[in-house]
C-alpha cells in the first residue's frame, strides 16, 4: 500500500521548480543504498540526508533521530492523516515515510537532499516532482543481494523471505529511473553516484 498526500503550494512541485532538488535512491533491500549513503555523506556533508518514520524496531545499533524516527503504528497513522508525510509505503509488514517539512524546507533553501527509499515511494517522489533525479541501485546478483541480507544479520527469516521476493519485483523496475548504477564494488558504484551528482 502506498499514498501519496497532496502537494501543497510548495515552491517546488511541477509548477514552479526550487533552487534545491530532491535526489531518489532506490534499489532492493540490503543492495547497499544505505552503505553507499554513509560514505557519500562523508564526501560531500553539504548533502541533506532525509531521515524517515517507520514503525520497525530498531536494529542493534541504530539511533533514533539518526538512523529513523522509530515511532508506533498509531502515531504514524496519525502523522499520516495530518499530511506529515511527503510520501509513504507499507514494506515488508512496516509503514515507512518521508517528513515533508523538513525536506520542503531544505529543498527551498536551494540543498540537495537525498531519499533513501522503496520502490513505491520512489515512483511517486519522481511524480509528483520535477526535476527529481533518480538512481536506481542494483546488485550484481540475486544470490549476492541474499548474502548480503543474510550477512547483516538483523532480519527474521520471514523478513529476508518477504524482502527478497519483493527484491525481485522492484529489479523489474529498475528502467523506471534515471540512472541505473551496480554495485558491485562499493567505490566504483560509490563514483558513478558521485558523477551523476555533480558531472
Ligand atoms: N559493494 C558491496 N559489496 C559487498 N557488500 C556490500 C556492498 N555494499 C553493501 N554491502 C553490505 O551489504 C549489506 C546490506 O547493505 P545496506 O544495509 O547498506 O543495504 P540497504 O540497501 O541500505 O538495505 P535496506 O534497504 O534494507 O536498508 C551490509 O552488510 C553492507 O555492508
Ligand atoms: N517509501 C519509503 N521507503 C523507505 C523510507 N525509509 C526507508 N525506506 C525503505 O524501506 C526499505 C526497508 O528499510 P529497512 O531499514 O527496514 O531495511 C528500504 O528499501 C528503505 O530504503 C521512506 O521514508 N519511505
Amino acid at each position: 500500500m502506498m499514498q501519496v498526500l497532496p502537494i501543497q503550494s510548495d515552491a517546488h512541485t511541477k509548477e514552479s521548480p526550487s533552487p534545491g532538488r530532491l535526489i531518489v535512491l532506490t534499489g532492493p533491500s540490503g543492495v547497499g543504498k544505505g552503505t553507499l549513503m554513509q560514505e557519500l555523506l562523508k564526501r560531500h556533508p553539504e548533502l541533506y540526508y532525509s531521515v524517515s518514520a517507520t514503525t520497525r524496531s530498531p536494529r542493534p545499533g541504530e539511533i533514533n533521530g539518526q538512523n529513523y524516527y522509530f515511532i508506533s503504528r498509531s502515531k504514524f497513522e496519525q502523522l499520516v492523516a495530518q499530511g506529515e508525510f511527503l510520501e509513504w509505503a507499507e514494506f515488508a509488514g512496516n509503514y515507512y515515510g518521508t517528513p515533508r517539512e523538513a525536506v520542503l524546507n531544505q529543498v527551498q533553501s536551494g540543498k540537495l537532499v537525498v531519499l533513501e527509499i522503496e520502490l513505491e515511494g520512489a515512483r511517486q517522489i519522481r511524480t509528483s516532482f520535477h526535476g527529481t533525479l533518480s538512481i536506481f541501485i542494483l546488485p550484481p546478483s540475486l544470490n549476492e543481494l541474499e548474502s548480503r541480507i543474510r550477512g547483516r544479520a538483523q532480519d527474521s527469516e520471514d523478513a529476508i523471505a518477504r524482502r527478497l521476493c519483493r527484491a525481485q519485483e522492484e529489479i523489474q523496475a529498475a528502467d523506471e529511473f534515471d540512472v541505473q548504477i551496480v554495485n558491485d564494488d562499493l567505490h566504483n558504484a560509490l563514483n558513478a553516484i558521485e558523477a551523476t551528482l555533480f558531472g
